[in-house]
């Protein structure tokens, strides 16, 4: 006791000296076991605690795996539905396929080549095409036909298209019309016309004529020798007597309508036809209309009576109009109506950009008319979109034959055509035209048959302006016989009354040969054509012209009709080509195209030699 006592001062007596961490305080029995409870508590507190988020955590690792797996699950019910959804497709493209003949999958062929050869740009002008201008509304024109033709039904119209055999195809087309009186056509025109018998409208001009007369773009294709000239030549005519007679113009004024032809001859020609067409106007009291021939080869100055005048019409080649344009010797600011005879050639060979270029002084909307005897499918494709609004009156197929010629396929040797020709010179009277493909050709033909005796004159591409118009003058007037040319004189020239055609050697271009043979057969009259083949000849083109004669329902001789297409063994499509029209080739095998792309990729070489 005493012991505890004598401690008891000491722990109540301070050390002041003694070290702080030493000190150890006294805590009271009940209170170091109140804390060692509260330890345990919350230990045992803690450990709960844990062992909740354990199992907490466990929970939540257990739900992600089974989101996991349901995520598998899903992926793999995906997988496999997209699966069978492609394998469903597969088959039903596969049973498709199966279904699908020869000739759907020779279009679908033949449609992947022409989308990859449609590379063209619209033919509208360069500005327009920057400027996103497109026309959508046709030109409105003050021609209207006649209250009894306006007031026929629709099947009046549809029953007389059947009649002359007139295909149409496009919006609000105006009615066909039987005769040119209705159709407002002055009286002298008319007296002129029947003076040069000219009495009723052919199938193309019944058309034709009312859409162009009404202002309507219009792609127009018709057999050679069927009055494709008067029918897109009358329409600017009166177009031109309508604003002279409004408003009489001056010099510097003009012109309102444009007529591009793809050779000098052609404009030659065609020009010469509205300036007959144009002074029977004035003789029967109406105003003159002023008409310029814009042709490489001539001088302006020749033409200065007419430059010095406002001007009306322009039948113009591509290149001097350009030339003429940039000059700025006349705008065509209010030129309203441009038409393209030959449209397929001015398209397709070479002539594009030039047209492009031409578009380009346009500063209006214009009335653009396409004219040809052929017209394939192509051409016909880019033409619909170029154009607003356009109606295409077609007269038989595009680039099928005159049916009033007859046409005669002779076998000659290489050797034996230039003594056989003489012989096939007697089968009519002249006069008689010959065409050769090849310029050299040309003038050894002509050469020999002067030493023969036999009046011929020769007409091909590097003879000069003054040469080829000669021989175009003393040919047409009678004083020669015999007319020897390459293709530059097949398309579009209306000589009067050819007897016979020869074709010493068959173009290559199916197009080229139904220009050709149409020189004769013109304006109903009956012709011959004798073509010469051999087995220079290539096969292809002796197919083309099986199927030309057949459809035609022309004599095929024997050594054609043993011709076989290898198209029939492959089982593949019979259908005509769309780049050439030619019925004994496909578009894979298109000698056209080839040239075309040729020709295309020669401009490349040429553009990019110049730099531009
Ligand atoms: N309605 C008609 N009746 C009789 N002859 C006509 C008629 N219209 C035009 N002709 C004559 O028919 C001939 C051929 O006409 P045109 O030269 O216009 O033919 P085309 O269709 O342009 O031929 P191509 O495709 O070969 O150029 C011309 O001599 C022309 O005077």
């Amino acid at each position: 006791m005493s012991e505890r006592r004598a401690r008891e001062p000491q722990t109540e007596t301070y050390d002041l000296n003694a070290d702080d961490d030493e000190y150890v305080p006294y805590v009271p029995l009940h209170k170091r076991q109140q804390e060692r409870f509260a330890r345990l508590t919350s230990r045992r507190v803690e450990s709960e605690r844990d062992k909740a988020r354990r199992e907490q955590e466990e929970q939540e690792e257990r739900e992600d795996e089974e989101r996991e797996a349901e995520k598998r699950r899903e992926k793999q019910r995906k997988e496999r539905t997209l699966l069978m959804e492609a394998q469903e497709v597969h088959s039903k493209k596969a049973a498709e396929d199966a279904k699908k003949t020869e000739d759907q999958k020779a279009d679908e062929a033949d449609a992947e080549i022409l989308a990859a050869i449609a590379s063209r740009r619209k033919l509208a002008s360069d500005l327009e095409l920057a400027k996103g201008v497109s026309y959508t509304q046709a030109l409105k024109s003050t021609w209207t036909p006649p209250h009894y033709i306006r007031d026929r039904s629709e099947a009046h119209h549809r029953r007389l298209r059947e009649k002359y055999h007139i295909l149409v195809e496009g919006e609000d087309i105006p009615p066909p019309i039987e005769s040119f009186a209705d159709m407002k056509i002055p009286q002298s025109i008319l007296s002129f016309l029947k003076a040069s018998r000219i009495v009723s409208p052919t199938p193309i001009q019944i058309q034709g004529m009312p859409t162009a007369f009404a202002g309507r773009d219009m792609i127009g294709i018709a057999f050679t020798g069927s009055g494709k000239t008067l029918a897109f030549c009358m329409p600017v005519i009166m177009m031109a007597l309508e604003e002279e007679t409004k408003l009489p113009f001056v010099r510097g004024e003009g012109p309102v309508g444009i007529i591009l032809c793809p050779s000098r001859e052609l404009a030659t020609q065609t020009h010469g036809n509205i300036v007959a067409w144009t002074s029977a106007l004035e003789k029967g009291g109406y105003p003159h209309i002023n008409t310029l021939l814009c042709i490489g080869g001539i001088s302006m100055g020749e033409q200065s009576h007419i430059m010095n005048k406002g001007l009306h019409i322009v039948v113009a080649t591509p290149g001097r109009l350009i030339d003429m344009l940039e000059k700025k010797r006349f705008t065509l600011n209010n030129c309203k109506y441009l038409c393209m005879d030959e449209a397929d050639r001015m398209i397709d060979q070479g002539f594009e950009e030039d047209v492009r270029h031409i578009m380009s002084f346009f500063v209006r909307q214009r009335q653009t008319l396409l004219f040809s005897a052929t017209m394939p499918r192509k051409i016909q494709d880019f033409a619909q979109q170029s154009l607003v609004k356009p109606i295409l009156v077609n007269v038989g197929r595009a680039g099928a034959a005159n049916l009033d010629v007859l046409q005669v396929v002779e076998y000659v040797k290489q050797e034996a055509k230039m003594v056989y020709l003489l012989e096939c010179l007697q089968k009519t009277p002249p006069p008689v035209i010959i065409f050769s493909e090849n310029k050299n050709e040309v003038d050894d033909i002509q050469e020999y048959l002067l030493l023969k005796g036999v009046e011929a004159v020769a007409i091909h591409g590097s003879k000069t302006q003054e040469e080829r118009q000669y021989a175009i003058k003393s040919f047409t007037s009678g004083a020669k016989d015999v007319m020897v040319a390459s293709s530059v004189a097949s398309k579009g020239l209306d000589f009067n009354d050819i007897q016979h055609v020869i074709i010493f050697s068959m173009p290559k271009e199916i197009e080229d040969y139904v220009h050709q043979i149409g020189r004769t057969g013109r304006s109903g009259k009956t012709g011959i054509a004798t073509t010469f083949v051999n087995m220079n000849t290539a096969e292809q083109t002796l197919l083309d012209l099986k199927y030309l004669l057949m459809e035609a329902g022309q004599k095929v001789p024997a050594f054609l009709q043993s011709v076989e297409d290898p198209r029939v063994a492959q089982g593949g499509s019979l259908k005509g080509c769309p780049v050439c029209g030619g019925l004994g080739h496909g578009i894979a095998n298109c000698p056209k195209l080839e040239d075309t792309q040729r020709r295309q990729m020669a401009s490349h070489r040429g553009s990019d030699m110049r730099g531009d």
